[in-house]
């Protein structure tokens, strides 16, 4: 199945305000897509819109073939679409290694079987080790992830969110509260995950944005202002007037 995710015209309205007007894009399976725009233009909004958090008030939200307007954010973690949420307590007090076993070992159902075999607890182990090697935090694996600094955190985040194998992981802010030194590090990070991940994110940090996302889409006012590679859009007149002209202002 092509499991490109797209919206067709889709709206989300609170009273007589638009939050999301008719905006309709298209994520190419594999690539890094930046969503930008000035505060309040409805980028959390959309993000939302993609995982079922919220419902539209009009358009649809299609995964591959399948229209999944009206499936629920645990419908859509399944198929495949991830976002990351804060670590909780539990997580924070268990290991690295622990929090990645323990969801790997979750998304398998394996807690639900009381019969677990030392082959599948090994194989869950592997896999953690893995997928903690791709996020370069394989030397903290036996570190209890709220001991980490915060930049770490985050990573764990990803790899919890990476562990139930999405097809698409969505990122809010994902360098939000972290020194610029290690943002930096996090976003090579993401940039360097398998392509077989299509990588969705916001972020406020136009160097971030401009090095390491693949296509840019504008948000204005709740619509789609533009959308193209970051040549393209460091380009546009319009981008620099509405919203990086604004960036600039407020430095
Ligand atoms: N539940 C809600 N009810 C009413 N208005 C809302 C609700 N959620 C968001 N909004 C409004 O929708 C607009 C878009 O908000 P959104 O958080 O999507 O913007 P954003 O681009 O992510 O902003 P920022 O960059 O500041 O995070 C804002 O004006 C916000 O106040």
């Amino acid at each position: 199945m092509n499991t490109t995710l797209r919206t067709e015209g889709i709206s989300k309205q609170w009273g007589a305000f638009k939050a999301n007007s008719d905006i309709s894009l298209t994520f190419e399976p594999g690539g890094r897509h930046a969503l930008i725009g000035p505060n309040g233009a409805g980028k959390t909004t959309f993000i939302n819109l993609l995982t079922g958090a919220l419902q539209p008030t009009s358009g649809k939200v299609f995964f591959g073939d399948q229209d999944i307007t009206s499936r629920s954010q645990h419908e859509r973690v399944k198929m495949g679409m991830t976002r990351t949420f804060q670590i909780n307590t539990l997580f924070l007090g268990l290991t690295v290694l622990e929090s990645v076993v323990l969801a790997i070992s979750e998304r398998d159902g394996l807690y639900r079987n009381w019969f677990r075999t030392v082959a599948q607890q090994t194989e869950a182990i592997d896999e953690a080790l893995a997928l903690l090697a791709t996020l370069r935090l394989d030397r903290d694996i036996n570190t209890v992830t709220r001991n980490l600094p915060y930049g770490k955190q985050r990573l764990v985040e990803i790899a919890l969110a990476l562990a139930t194998k999405p097809k698409v992981l969505l990122l809010d802010e994902p360098a939000a509260g972290i020194p610029s030194t290690d943002s930096a590090e996090l976003f090579e990070v993401i940039s360097q995950l398998p392509r077989d991940v299509t990588v969705v994110f916001i972020e406020h940090d136009m160097g971030l944005v401009f090095r390491f996302a693949e296509r840019i889409t504008v948000l204005v006012g709740g619509k789609v202002l533009t959308e193209g590679t970051p040549a393209e859009i460091s380009a546009d007149q319009r981008v620099k007037e509405v919203y990086l002209g604004e960036a600039a202002h407020d430095e």
